[in-house]
């Protein structure tokens, strides 16, 4: 973000511009909020830097408006610099120093403490001011908004620096920050607006972005149809693994919808003894025998099986770890894998193990752990030193292994060799329900099936997953996803396709 401020004001925009436009952003949306509370006294938190300096031009704005506005300044206004110092000297109304300030008999806070610039956690006393307003905003109902970040947030990490703002709204300028998506960050801000504030989209362009919301924009392009000319083979034939006899139900889920998410055929490779409960269970999944990494390997001899979903209910073993690799194992043809679930657990002791086979591959390789299976297999990405975000974790976890990691959770990262992520923005939590990773891991398999790209796909198939979650509300279980991705669907490809 500085890097194109500064390539923006450098391209000829005065600076102060910038500052305007962002003090209009968020007078716009604190008149909004107080036109509706019917509230008119307004308290502007003004930190030491420029996101203070946004705060300052907001509260002259406010009161040209005719609200009853003060200001409460954390640092001493002769302390400050640039822009910040411009802004201040601009405000003529009420100032006292932020730590006398009173709550008392205020509608709206506007939180301009710190932004994009908080370097460490927060000192002290900048603490029990954030604490203070927290437990006023909790006792009041009344309302924060956060100018560009709640103070306290790391804008990059999403990490919560000693304390941090709670807010009902956050406005931010530009992008949104990796922090707003980023979890415990994204709590913190409430209702999230962008506003643009005369940065050209073009100064993305030099600058090498590969951080990006998961949203259709990225994937749409290459999200697969039916073709008219097209057969069932043309859409991929995805093998699903099943485990042993009373394990069979999470294959089947990954199974029935790898088929929902548009893979022409889809085989379950089954353990002899699973064959009856599998086949009775199924009707448009075929069911074919396959004990142990031999017998895995003798389905996996039919080319056209062109994606292999690996790992629900599969069991930790030395066997599975044989599975796996009998399922990654160099070819000619380019097979693409999802590993999930006991398929990464069965590599706890030896990832490298697994390094190997995911970098040795034929094709694309999607992995699937949620926070529990991360930490046990990628214990070297995983530390929290150095104020690592989930991001990182996941980027040096796609590095290390050659191959794309889906990092599950409430705000699921997916990241790819090359740096590539993407990071996805309100899921529902009734998306934490048994079996609801297997049924991602299937649609997963079902897009590489239908020859997506590995980082897309991933992608694609975590929206999705969401999307269905969110389209059918309250009382999801797993089932209910392969049940809605039709609705999912329609609505990407429109009622013809
Ligand atoms: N042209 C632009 O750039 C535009 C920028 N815009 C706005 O500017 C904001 C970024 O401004 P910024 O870079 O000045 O940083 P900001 O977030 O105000 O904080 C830095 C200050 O806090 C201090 N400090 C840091 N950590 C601290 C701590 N833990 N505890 C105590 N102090 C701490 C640090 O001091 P120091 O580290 O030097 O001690 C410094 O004084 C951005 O979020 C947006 O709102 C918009 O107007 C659009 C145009
Ligand atoms: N609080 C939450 N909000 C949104 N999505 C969630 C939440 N908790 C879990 N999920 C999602 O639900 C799925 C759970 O997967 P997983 O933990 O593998 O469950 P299972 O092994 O039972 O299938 C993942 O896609 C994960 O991202
Ligand atoms: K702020």
């Amino acid at each position: 973000m500085a890097r194109a401020d500064r390539m923006t004001i450098d391209s000829g925009v005065p600076s102060m511009d910038l500052m305007e436009s962002a003090a209009v952003a968020i007078a716009r949306v604190a008149s909004r909020v107080l036109q509706r509370m019917s509230g008119r006294r307004v308290l502007v938190l003004c930190g030491p830097g420029n996101n203070g300096g946004d705060g300052y031009v907001a509260a002259r704005l406010l009161r040209a408006q005719r609200y009853k506005v003060r200001v409460a300044s954390l640092a001493p206004p002769d302390r400050l610099r640039g822009d910040a110092a411009r802004a201040a000297a601009s405000w003529t109304g009420t100032l006292l120093p932020a730590q006398e300030c009173d709550f008392h008999g205020v509608d709206l806070v506007i939180d301009a403490l710190f932004g994009t610039g908080l370097a460490r956690d927060l000192d002290p006393a900048a603490q029990t001011l954030v604490n203070r307003l927290n437990q006023w905003r909790r006792e009041t109902k009344q309302s924060v908004i956060s100018v560009d970040i709640p103070s306290g947030v790391d804008g990059t990490t999403g990490a919560i620096r000693g304390a941090a703002v709670e807010a009902d709204e956050t406005v931010t300028f530009f992008r949104v920050k990796t922090g707003h998506l980023l979890l415990p960050g994204r709590t913190r801000c409430g209702r999230l607006t962008c506003a643009h504030i005369g940065i050209r989209s073009t100064t993305l362009e030099s600058m090498g972005v590969k951080a990006f919301v998961n949203a259709p924009e990225l994937w749409l392009p290459h999200l697969p149809r039916p073709r008219v000319d097209g057969h069932k083979y043309t859409r991929g034939h995805a093998l699903v693994v099943s485990g042993g006899a009373s394990f069979t139900g999470a294959a089947r889920l990954s199974a029935s919808a790898a088929l929902r998410a548009g893979a022409g055929l889809v085989t379950l490779a089954s353990p002899t003894e699973a064959l009856a409960v599998n086949a009775s269970a199924l009707t448009s999944v075929m069911v074919r025998p396959a004990d142990g990494p031999v017998g895995l390997a003798h389905v996996l001899a039919d080319e056209r099986k062109n994606a292999i979903a690996i790992g629900p209910g599969l069991g930790v073993s030395e066997a599975s770890c044989q599975q796996v690799e009998a399922a990654l194992k160099p070819q000619a043809y380019r097979r693409a894998a999802v590993l999930d679930a006991d398929a990464l657990t069965s590599f706890e002791s030896d990832p490298f193990r697994l390094w190997r086979a995911t970098r040795g591959a034929p094709g694309p390789v999607v992995m699937t752990p949620h926070a529990g299976e991360f930490a046990r297999l990628f214990a070297e990405c995983d530390g929290n030193h150095a104020n690592r975000s989930k991001l990182d974790k996941a980027r040096d976890a796609a590095r290390v292994s050659g191959a794309v990691v889906l990092y599950k959770g409430p705000d699921t990262v997916v990241a790819a060799p090359d740096g590539r992520a993407s990071i996805q923005t309100g899921a529902s939590p009734w998306l934490a329900t048994a079996g609801s990773g297997d049924v991602l891991t299937g649609i997963v398999a079902g897009l590489l099936a239908q020859r997506m790209e590995g980082f897309l796909a991933a992608s694609c198939a975590v929206w999705m997953h969401a999307r269905a979650a969110e389209q059918f509300g309250p009382g999801l279980i797993a089932d209910d996803i392969i049940a809605t991705l039709p609705q999912v669907w329609r609505e990407l490809c429109g009622e013809s396709a």
